[in-house]
Order: C-alpha cells, then structure tokens, then sequence
C-alpha cells in the first residue's frame, strides 16, 4: 500500500473517530475467542487504538475451555446447566484460579506491550459486583424444579466509581466475572452476563461480544445464513425454536439487558477474524451481528 492510500484508509476513521469519541465500549472477550496468540494479538492491539484514538474500552472476559482444561486435570468433569457451570468449592477455586490468576494478567500483559495502560480487576474490587446466589429452574415433566448450581451468581448491583477513575485517568480496565454476596462469599458469574450487565450500568455506547463464530446463523453449520441485524423478538424465537443454542443464550440474554439499560447495539463477532473489533467500530456495515431492541 502507498502511502497516500495509506492516509485514505486512516480518512475513512475519522467520522467514526468524531462520532465514538469519548464513549465506552464494553468488550466481551469470550475464552472461545482466545484460541492462538495472532488471535489475542488482534484483540489486545484494537484495544489499545481505541483507547488512543479516544474511545474507552472497558473489558469482561471469559475464559471456559480454560476452566474447562484446568478441572480435567485435577480430575473433575466440568458439568453446565442452561449454559451456567456447576460450581462446588474447589470448581470455584479452579475458576478464579484460571480467570483472576491467569486469564487476566495475561491480557493486562499483552495490553500493556502494546502500548496501552490497563488494570486487572474482579467484580471484588472496589465492591465493583454485588452478586447474589442464583437459582435455577428446570422444566421435569411440566413441573418447574430447582436445581442447586452452587456457588453460582447472578448480579445484584454494580459499583462503577473504580471503573470510572480507571477510565478518566486512560486505563483500560480489564474485569474478571467473580462477585461477591452480601456474606462476603465469592461468586462464580457468567461473563456475558456480568458484561451486559456492566455495559449497562457504565453508560457503554456498545456491547461487543467477542466469540469464535461470525455471529449469530440461522443454522449454526452454514455460514451464509449469518444475520446481519436482528431484534430481540426475533432472537426470543430462535430460542424457543431452539436456533439459538448453548453458549450463544446467555449472550443474548445479556444482549437484551443491556439494550434495556440504554447501550445502543450489541455485536456479535468473531475474534478469529483479524482485527474484527476495528472492523466493527470504523466501518459503515460492521461485521458480525447487530442486536437492537
Ligand atoms: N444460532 C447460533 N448462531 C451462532 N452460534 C451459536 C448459535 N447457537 C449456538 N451457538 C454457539 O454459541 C457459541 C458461542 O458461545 P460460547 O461457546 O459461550 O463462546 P464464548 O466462550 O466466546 O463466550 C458458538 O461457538 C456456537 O457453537
Ligand atoms: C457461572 C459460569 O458459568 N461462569 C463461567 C465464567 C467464565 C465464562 O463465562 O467464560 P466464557 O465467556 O468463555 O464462556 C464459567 O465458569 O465458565
């Protein structure tokens, strides 16, 4: 490329650069995104433009398989009920093993060797995520039932003063999904939950959820049946018809909080495709999937 199709290119940003400037971004990074370094490369270098072009990225990630690897080896079989993991004592200790201990650091690593400032954190930091035990139904023979998924949570209330001064002073706040309940008890959260419900509270222009398929299909094996732009009562009935599968339901569930909380969009891309977050954000079409009410 010359370089004046060089300065083209940076060109076509600066509508986008005006219109986003000084909003939040919610960045769901998913574990399934986090297959290969290029990949976590991709990531962590759109992260740290954003921030420097003057947009703020607030990131929630995941981190499954890795959980997943880490029981397997100590002898535990990872057990999911409507997407949400079964967690006894010792699973919790493997998660915020895995996600506070590893996950995290790791992208604060790689954030930081790009360039940008970033701050791991937990939902326990700063009473960032009050969490309560969450129950379960499950439909047996008509009757609804409960089931114990453990030391589970859900979000009771978000306290975004530290992410805020991390934000105003340029850090990139990086959040594990782990709350705690009014006992002091460490809760293990699903991320894209904690994320749809962090984007809300924060004022995030977006939700970006970063996962390892282009976006939400009309069947999961073609990829030419990739929605480009759905609405909340058509996504309701994916899932009813049972479309919409596994770990792709609590992404939407957090979809539709977050848009009721007042984010605009929510996207669903894949992170295995080069620099998929600034294509998102600095191009008229997007890629991947735009959920609006
Ligand atoms: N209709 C659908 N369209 C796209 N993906 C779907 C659909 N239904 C279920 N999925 C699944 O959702 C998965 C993404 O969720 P998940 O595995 O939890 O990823 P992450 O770890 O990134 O949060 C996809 O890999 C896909 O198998
Ligand atoms: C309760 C619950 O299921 N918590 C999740 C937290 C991590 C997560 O959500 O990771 P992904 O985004 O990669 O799926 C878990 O234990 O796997």
């Amino acid at each position: 490329m010359d370089d004046y199709s060089k300065a083209e290119v940076l060109m076509e940003a600066l509508p986008y650069i005006c219109k986003f400037h000084g909003q939040k971004f919610l960045i769901k990074y998913g574990g399934h995104a986090m297959v290969n370094e290029d990949a976590k490369n991709w990531v962590a270098k759109d992260l740290v433009l954003l921030k420097y072009v003057g947009m703020n990225p607030i990131v929630v990630h995941g981190g499954g398989p890795e959980i997943n690897n880490a029981m397997k080896k100590m002898g535990k079989t990872p057990e999911f009920i409507h997407g949400l993991r079964v967690t006894d004592q010792e699973t919790l200790d493997i998660v915020k093993m895995v996600l506070i201990g590893k996950i995290n650091g790791d992208i604060v690593s790689k954030l930081e060797k790009y360039g940008g400032k970033a701050v791991g954190l937990s939902g326990k930091s700063g009473h960032l995520i009050k969490a309560k035990k969450k129950l379960q139904y499950l439909l047996k023979d008509s009757q609804k039932i409960e089931v114990d998924l453990g030391m589970v949570g859900e979000v009771s209330h978000i306290d975004t003063k530290l992410v805020d001064l991390l934000v105003e002073e340029n850090y990139i706040p990086v959040i594990s999904p782990i709350g705690v309940d009014e006992y002091g008890n460490d809760l293990n959260l699903n991320a894209d939950i904690a994320a749809g419900d962090i984007a809300g509270a924060t004022g995030s222009k977006k939700l970006i959820m970063v996962t390892d398929v282009d976006g939400i299909m009309e069947d999961i094996n073609d990829p030419s049946t990739l929605h480009k732009k759905v609405n909340v009562e058509k996504l309701e009935m994916m899932i009813e018809q049972g479309i919409i599968q596994g770990g792709m339901i609590p992404k939407i569930e957090a979809a539709i909080n977050a848009l009721n909380k007042g984010v605009d969009s929510v996207h669903i891309i894949n992170g295995r495709i080069p620099h998929a977050i600034l294509l998102e954000i600095f191009t008229e079409t997007g890629i991947g999937t735009m959920i609006v009410k």
